[in-house]
């Protein structure tokens, strides 16, 4: 290692203690001191789930499923649901936290399962990702799932949710932002930033598959 290299290691941001200041039984605020870029002590407010599990990263998982049926547009299952921090309700792919011991992608399939009643198969998987870093240390993993809608247990789905109230809206996959857009206009519904990051990439997709994503002088 050169001597720019070792000035560079001894520079580099890190944490270096975490006091607990509150906990409820869902979330922690602790002081996180942390030595920042400059070599100065600073310190910042951070918010923690308290179920995070021990041998997984992430908190839990984010499903895209997509509906495939014979005669029928493919379909993104949504679910829109009432979120007490945000006061009003939420458009959001079904999410749920990881269980102890269980893999991202068994999570995934049983909050499917449970949300929309939908049993599917996981065909891509994303890495541990964070949600709201500037805020907190929540992780997720985004999980992909094809649902084969013309099997039997898919065509009259049951939720299988306990003392949630979740609606499941499904939105083709070639007409998502627009139909996203309609929602917003028709009610008062805040859309997760995943998703509207994802209508816009379907837009690109299916649109403006040679054209770059950057503005044109
Ligand atoms: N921050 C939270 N406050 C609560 O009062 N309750 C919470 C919080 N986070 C999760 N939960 C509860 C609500 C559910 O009963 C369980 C499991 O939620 P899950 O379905 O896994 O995830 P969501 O999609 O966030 O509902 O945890």
């Amino acid at each position: 290692m050169n001597h720019a290299e070792e000035a560079n290691v001894s520079a580099a941001p890190h944490v270096v203690a975490e006091e607990l200041m509150v906990t409820g039984k869902w979330v922690k605020l602790e002081k996180t001191t942390y030595v920042d870029w400059s070599g100065s002590t600073r310190t910042w407010e951070t918010v923690k789930r308290t179920t995070r599990q021990t041998n997984t990263e992430a908190d839990g998982v984010g499903i895209i499923a997509l509906l495939k049926r014979t005669l029928h547009k493919d379909c993104v299952v949504m679910v829109k649901q009432f979120r007490p921090p945000m006061a009003c309700h939420t458009l959001e792919f079904p999410a749920g936290l990881i269980d102890e011991g269980e893999s991202a992608e068994a999570a995934a399939l049983r909050e499917l399962k449970e949300e929309t009643g939908y049993k599917g198969e996981v065909v891509g998987i994303t890495p541990v990702t964070c949600l709201d870093p500037g805020l907190s240390n929540c992780t997720t993993q985004m999980v992909m799932v094809n649902i084969n809608g013309d099997e039997g247990e898919n065509i009259n789905p049951k939720q299988q949710l306990g003392e949630k109230f979740v609606e499941v809206i499904l939105l083709p996959l070639d007409e998502f932002q627009m139909k996203i857009d309609d929602l917003m206009k028709k009610e008062k519904i805040v859309v997760d930033a995943k998703v509207y990051i994802f209508a816009m990439g379907m837009v690109q997709a299916f649109f403006k598959p040679r054209e770059l994503p950057v503005l044109k002088q």
